[in-house]
């Protein structure tokens, strides 16, 4: 129910003929069901995983579907987020859509975060690892190497209905690392900047985002 409601509120701010990037997540989902009851003239979306693009397609707005590199410019981007702190620190990529997530979030002018209370904390990660997408051929050299250089534990993920390694959207292979402490923004830059690492879920570079919370009483907090 409170996805719902902060799915509407964030719908308030699309306007017709808007670049509308389409987050991923069960949130995201909610937001896009929503976009489609609204039916706003002209917009153009931009969905960042293959499940955002189904969904898309099942209610309706195939036609305003496009890829990222269709389009020029994203006027806002709506998502989802495993942990956000007060100061917009935020991690991402629980579902493994991270690195279409990262290109679209970032790319947007407007970039709309939609979150319950409980994901609102103090540092990150709180509960969730670091998900870091990594290039398969190199997935478990990259993994060592990030526990090597900063401590923790870095795990290959592996999902259900498939033995083996999650694949990503773009191919890539996921490692869910938990960190020996609170992360800073310095981390996002630190593990990019190892080989193999090909984007990570620390969201640290949009601290001008619009953080919608959906509270326990029922009200929605905005920062
Ligand atoms: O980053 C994501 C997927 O890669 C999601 O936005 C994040 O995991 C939140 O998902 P949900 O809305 O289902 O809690």
């Amino acid at each position: 129910m409170s996805k719902a409601t902060l799915a509407r509120e964030a719908v308030k701010l699309v306007k017709p003929g808007m670049v509308v990037g389409l987050g991923s997540g069960t949130t995201a989902r909610e937001f896009i069901k929503a976009l489609a009851e609204a039916r706003i003239d002209g917009v153009v979306l931009v969905p960042t995983s293959v499940d955002s693009e189904i969904l898309a397609q099942e209610v309706g707005l195939g036609n305003a579907l496009r890829p990222m590199w269709a389009v020029d410019h994203v006027d806002l981007a709506v998502d989802g987020a495993d942990e956000v702190t007060r100061d917009k620190l935020i991690l991402k990529g629980r579902g493994g859509a991270l690195l279409r997530e990262k290109i679209v979030d970032y790319a947007a002018d407007m970039f709309v975060v939609l979150i319950e209370e409980h994901k609102l904390v103090e540092r990150i990660p709180k509960a969730s690892p670091v998900p870091i997408e990594v290039v398969p051929w190199a997935w478990r050299f990259v993994a060592r190497r990030i526990e090597r250089e900063f401590g923790g534990s870095a795990r290959l993920r592996t999902g259900e209905g498939k033995l083996g390694p999650v694949v990503t959207d773009n191919g890539n292979y996921i490692v869910d690392w938990t960190p020996p402490g609170p992360l800073d923004a310095s981390a996002e830059d630190r593990l990019k900047a190892v080989p193999g690492v090909v984007e990570s879920g620390i969201f640290s570079k949009r601290r001008d985002a619009v953080v919608l919370v959906a509270r326990r009483d029922g009200t929605i907090l905005s920062f």
